[in-house]
C-alpha cells in the first residue's frame, strides 16, 4: 500500500525533499516488525481523548451509515415484494424512492464518519509527532549513550508514519467494518434465524481451510524471496570483484552459479504459485459451495412460503456484505500488527525520564548569579564506562570573574569538567556548585541560564547568521545582536556576505572558515550575556588573521566573566589567571604560564608539544 504525503513542489523529473522523505519512511515502514499483541495501541487512548469531540462525531456517524447500509437492504427488500410483487408502478416508484433517501442518508453519514474520523487521527498524529520531539528534547545526554539518535529520529518519522497510516486509514476501515460484521450478523439472525443459523455452522468449514491454505502460501512467498536475494547477494559479490572473476577467468563458473542460484528462486516461486493456484480454486469451491447451498436453502424456504423472495434478497446481500467485512478486516490486521509494534517504540521513548531534572522544590541561584564555581572531590564516570572514572576526586574552585584554563593531555577529563557543570550529568560523589548552590538542588534550567557555551566545533542552525546569534538568547534585540556580533569580531564578514546578517548560514556553514564560524559561536555566546562562559577551544589551526580575530572576540567574551576555557592555544593561556593542569581525571598542577613552565612538570612538557613553547 503506497501512501505518499504531502505534495510539495518538485524540481521537474526529480521528486521534492517531501516527496523522497516520504517515500523513505513508507520503505521502512514496510520493513518494520509486527506485533501480535495489540496491546501498546492502548498508549493512543490518551491522544484520542484530548480530542474526544470528534471521536463522539465520528463514532455517531459511523452508527448511522452502518445502519444506513443495513437499511439499504431492507429496502431492496421492499422493492421486490411491495414493487415486484403487487405489479403496481405506483408501489415500484414508492419502493425506489425509499432506497433513494436510505441512499441519500448513507451518504451524507458516511462523509462525515470519514471527515471526523480522518481528522481525528491526523490531529493524533500531529499531537504525537509534537510530543514526542519535545519530550526528546528533554532527554539528557545519558539517554543517547543508550539510544542512538539515528533510532530516535527513525521511531519519530518512519513509526509514527506507521501510525499515521493506522490512524489515518486502517482504523476506520477496521472499526467500519467490526460495526458492519456485528451490525451484518445480527440483523442476519433477525431476518432470518434459520438461514443464519446455516452460516453460522458453515463459516468455520469455510474459514479453516482458507486460513490454513494462507498460511503456507505466506511461507512460500518468503521462501522464494529468500531464494531471490541469494541470487543476488552471489551476483553482487561477483560483480564488486568483476577483475578478479575476470583476472581467473571464472566468469562462466560464475554465471552458472548465478544460474543456479536464480533457477532455485524459479523453483520456489513456481511452488509458491502452484500452492496459490490451488488455493483459488478451493476457496472459490468453498465460498460459492457455501452461498449456493445458502440459497439453495433459501429458494426451498421461499417456495414453502417460510420467506419471501425479497427477505431472501436481503439476506444474500447482508451475507455478502459481512463476508466483505470479514475479507477487510483480514487487510487490515496486518497494519494494526505493525502499528501496535510501532507504538510499543513509541511509548517507550515517551516514557523514557530524563535522568537529570529539577528537584520538586529546586533552590533559587543568587540573583544576579556572579559566577562562583567549586567541584569538591568529584568523582564520576559515564554510564557506558563505570569502572573507568573521567573524573577522579576532582576538586577545583573559581573565583567570580576568573579566568582558568584547563590543560591537559586527551582524555584527561577537561570536557568533563564542562558537562558536569552544564549539568548534563550528576557526578557518582562529591558536589559541584555554583554560587554555593549544589546544582542537584536547583532547576538545571536555571544553572544552564547562567552558562554560555562555545563548543569546539560550534554547530549552526539552519536560518540567518542573526537567528543563529539570536540562539544564545531568545529575546535579544537586533542592536543586541549586532553588538554581539561586534564585540566578536563577526560584523565584517558577516556584512560581505550576500545578504549581510539575514544570509542563511546554516545551509552554507561549509563556506564560512573555522575562524567565521567560531567568532560566530562566540557572538551567539555574548548575546546570551549570562555570567559564566564555558569555552572548549577548538584544535583546528587557524591563518595568523583569523586567529588575532579570534583571540580579539574571546577577550572581549572572557571580561567580566568568569570563564573556564579549554585551552588548545598558548594566547589562550597566556591570558589566563590561572592554569589547571589535569591528568586522568585529577588536577596535577595549577599556577601561571611562568610558574608552571618553570617547575619543569606536565605543563611544561605538554606546553613544549601543544604550544611549542620551550620551557623556562
Ligand atoms: N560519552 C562518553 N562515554 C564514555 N566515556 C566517555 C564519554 N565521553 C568521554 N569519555 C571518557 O572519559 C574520559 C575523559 O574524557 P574527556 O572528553 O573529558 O577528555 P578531554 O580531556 O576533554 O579529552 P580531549 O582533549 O581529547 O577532548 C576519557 O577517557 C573518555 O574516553
Amino acid at each position: 500500500m503506497t501512501d505518499v504525503h504531502g505534495g510539495d513542489i518538485s524540481v521537474e523529473g526529480r521528486p521534492g525533499a517531501g516527496a523522497e522523505l516520504a517515500q523513505g519512511m513508507s520503505e521502512a515502514a514496510a520493513r518494520r516488525p509486527r506485533r501480535k499483541d495489540i496491546r501498546p495501541l492502548a498508549h493512543l487512548l490518551p491522544f484520542v481523548r484530548a480530542h474526544i469531540g470528534d471521536a463522539l462525531a465520528a463514532g455517531f456517524f459511523l452508527l448511522f451509515s452502518t445502519s444506513a447500509t443495513l437499511g439499504l437492504t431492507a429496502a431492496f427488500k421492499t422493492v421486490i415484494d411491495k414493487g415486484f410483487a403487487t405489479g403496481a408502478a405506483s408501489a415500484v416508484n414508492g419502493a425506489f424512492v425509499g432506497l433513494g433517501a436510505v441512499a441519500l442518508v448513507l451518504a451524507v453519514a458516511t462523509s462525515l464518519r470519514f471527515f471526523f474520523i480522518t481528522r481525528l487521527g491526523e490531529r493524533v498524529v500531529a499531537d504525537l509527532r509534537r510530543a514526542l520531539y519535545g519530550h526528546t528534547l528533554t532527554l539528557d545526554p545519558a539517554y543517547f549513550l543508550k539510544t542512538r539518535t539515528g533510532e530516535v529520529l527513525s521511531r519519530l518519522t518512519t513509526d509514527v508514519t506507521i501510525i499515521e497510516q493506522l490512524v489515518g486509514t486502517s482504523a476506520s476501515v477496521a472499526v467500519r467494518n467490526i460495526l458492519s460484521l456485528v451490525g451484518g450478523l445480527g440483523y442476519m439472525a433477525v431476518v432470518s434465524p434459520k438461514l443464519a443459523g446455516f452460516i453460522v455452522l458453515m463459516v468455520p468449514v469455510i474459514l479453516a481451510p482458507m486460513f490454513l491454505m494462507g498460511r503456507r502460501v505466506r511461507k512460500l512467498s518468503v521462501t522464494a524471496q529468500d531464494r531471490f536475494a541469494d541470487a543476488v547477494g552471489y551476483a553482487g559479490e561477483s560483480l564488486d570483484a568483476l577483475d578478479t572473476v575476470q583476472a581467473f577467468g571464472r566468469e562462466k563458473a560464475s554465471d552458472s552459479r548465478f544460474g543456479e542460484a536464480v533457477e532455485m528462486a524459479y523453483q520456489a516461486s513456481v511452488r509458491r504459485i502452484t500452492a496459490r493456484a490451488v488455493m483459488t480454486a478451493v476457496v472459490i469451491v468453498l465460498a460459492f459451495g457455501g452461498i449456493t447451498l445458502l440459497l439453495w436453502s433459501g429458494a426451498h424456504l421461499v417456495l414453502s412460503g417460510e420467506m419471501t423472495a425479497g427477505t431472501l434478497a436481503q439476506f444474500a446481500l447482508l451475507a455478502m456484505m459481512t463476508a466483505g467485512s470479514i475479507g477487510a478486516l483480514g487487510e487490515v490486521w496486518g497494519d494494526v500488527q505493525k502499528a501496535s509494534g510501532a507504538m510499543e517504540r513509541i511509548a517507550e521513548l515517551l516514557s523514557s525520564r530524563p535522568g537529570i531534572a529539577a528537584p520538586e522544590k529546586p533552590r533559587t541561584l543568587p540573583q544576579p548569579a556572579t559566577g562562583a564555581v567549586a567541584f569538591e572531590n568529584v568523582t564520576f564516570a559515564y554510564p557506558g564506562r563505570p569502572d573507568l572514572p573521567a573524573l577522579n576526586g576532582f576538586d577545583l574552585t573559581v573565583r567570580a570573574g576568573e579566568t582558568v584554563a584547563l590543560v591537559g593531555p586527551s582524555g584527561a577529563g577537561k570536557s568533563t569538567v564542562l558537562r558536569l557543570l552544564l549539568r548534563f550529568y550528576d557526578p557518582q560523589a562529591g558536589v559541584v556548585t555554583l554560587d554555593g548552590v549544589d546544582l542537584r538542588d536547583a532547576d538545571p534550567a536555571e544553572v544552564r541560564q547562567c552558562m554560555a557555551l562555545v563548543a569546539q566545533d560550534s554547530p549552526l542552525f539552519s536560518g540567518s547568521a542573526l537567528d543563529n546569534i539570536r540562539f544564545g538568547r531568545a529575546d535579544a534585540t537586533e542592536q543586541e545582536a549586532r553588538d554581539a556580533a561586534e564585540a566578536a569580531q563577526a560584523t565584517g564578514f558577516l556584512e560581505a556576505l550576500p545578504q549581510g546578517f539575514d544570509t542563511p548560514v546554516g545551509e552554507r556553514a561549509k563556506t564560512l572558515s573555522g575562524g567565521q564560524r567560531q567568532r560566530l559561536a562566540i557572538a551567539r555566546a555574548l548575546v546570551r550575556q549570562a555570567p559564566i562562559l564555558l569555552l572548549d577551544e577548538a584544535t583546528s589551526a587557524l591563518d595568523a588573521e583569523n586567529e588575532r580575530l579570534v583571540q580579539q572576540a574571546l577577550h572581549a567574551a572572557m571580561a567580566g566573566r568568569t570563564t573556564l576555557v579549554i585551552a588548545h592555544r598558548l594566547a589562550t593561556v597566556l591570558k589566563a589567571d590561572r592554569i589547571v593542569v589535569m591528568e586522568d581525571g585529577r588536577v596535577v598542577e595549577q599556577g601561571t604560564h611562568a610558574e608552571l613552565s618553570a617547575r619543569g612538570g606536565l605543563y611544561s612538557r605538554l606546553a613544549k608539544l601543544q604550544f611549542g613553547v620551550e620551557a623556562a
